[in-house]
């Protein structure tokens, strides 16, 4: 493959949902092991675009996975190629969480074929990656929101795609679990060249893990570029309506700190 590719292309994407369009003329481009943060405020636009990446609704313009239209792809063809995990999904609750990590296999079996021992093997290692392994044989029903948050990672990393896309992956973590979480995903980008797309509310964790963060405000970009471009208190004020500090931590990091405005 030609090695200058983008793992994945936008120009022009628009999306909506019967008749109403929510995300308007987005254009990006991520290369392969990059990490692409999308921020906003909330009803921004972000799930919408990355569903409309995940080809799970109709987009307008041009998305491109490897060089590869999106519209061009059968549905098989893009479970091989993009991995794609929802902010909140209806999970079946009768599953066991070693049963449902292997549905992330699916794309991979031919016609009719059980998972192989591999199969196997690649869903009990990123059990144990995820902390999961304990939980292997307990339904989904009885587990807790941020070890069914990790259960569908896990599913999603089960189907090893070259493109991740991340809806919300800390909601519902503890601080140790979202810090391992990205932690583990940043490992796959740097260590097997995974790209990583990620709608991220926690502007300190998108500053610190993507390499690039889009600003969207009302379904457009607003922003877009590294963080420290993109994450400024004026911006924040001026698209969030929030009062923040952004400050560089001991080892260089930013980090943004919500304060209280003064009082009047
Ligand atoms: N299934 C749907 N049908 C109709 N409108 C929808 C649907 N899903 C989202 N919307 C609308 O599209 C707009 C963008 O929603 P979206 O979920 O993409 O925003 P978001 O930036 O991810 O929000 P949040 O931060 O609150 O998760 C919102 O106005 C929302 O109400």
């Amino acid at each position: 493959m030609n090695a200058t590719v983008s793992a994945l292309r936008l120009r022009g994407v628009g999306a909506g949902y019967e008749g109403r369009r929510v995300v308007h003329d987005v254009s990006a481009e991520v290369a392969q092991g990059g990490w692409l943060a999308i921020v906003g405020p909330n009803g921004s636009g972000k799930s919408t675009l990355l569903k409309a990446v995940a080809g799970l609704v109709a987009a307008a313009g041009t998305i491109e996975l490897h060089g590869t239209p999106g519209s061009s792809m059968s549905r098989r063809e893009k479970a091989r190629e993009v991995g794609y995990a929802p902010q909140d999904p209806a999970l079946p609750e009768g599953l066991t969480v070693t049963d449902y990590v292997l549905l992330g296999r699916t794309p991979h079996l031919g016609t009719l074929a059980r998972e192989s021992s591999r199969d196997l093997s690649i869903v009990e290692e990123v059990l144990s990656r995820l902390d999961l392994d304990g939980l292997a044989g307990r339904s989904l029903g009885t587990l807790s929101g941020g070890e069914r948050q990790r259960a569908v990672l896990a599913r999603v990393l089960a189907q090893r795609t070259r493109l991740l896309l991340l809806d919300e992956p800390t909601t519902g973590l503890d601080v140790g679990h979202a810090q391992a979480l990205l932690e583990l995903v940043d490992r796959l980008r740097r260590e097997d060249g995974i790209t990583v797309v990620s709608t991220l509310h926690d502007l300190t964790f998108a500053a610190q893990y993507a390499n690039q963060v889009l600003l969207l405000d009302g379904g457009e970009v607003v922003a877009a570029g590294p963080a420290s471009e993109v994450v400024t208190a004026e911006r924040l004020a001026r698209h969030y309506d929030a009062t923040v500090e952004v400050l560089t931590s001991t080892h260089g990091n930013l980090v943004v700190a919500p304060t209280r405005p003064p009082p009047r």
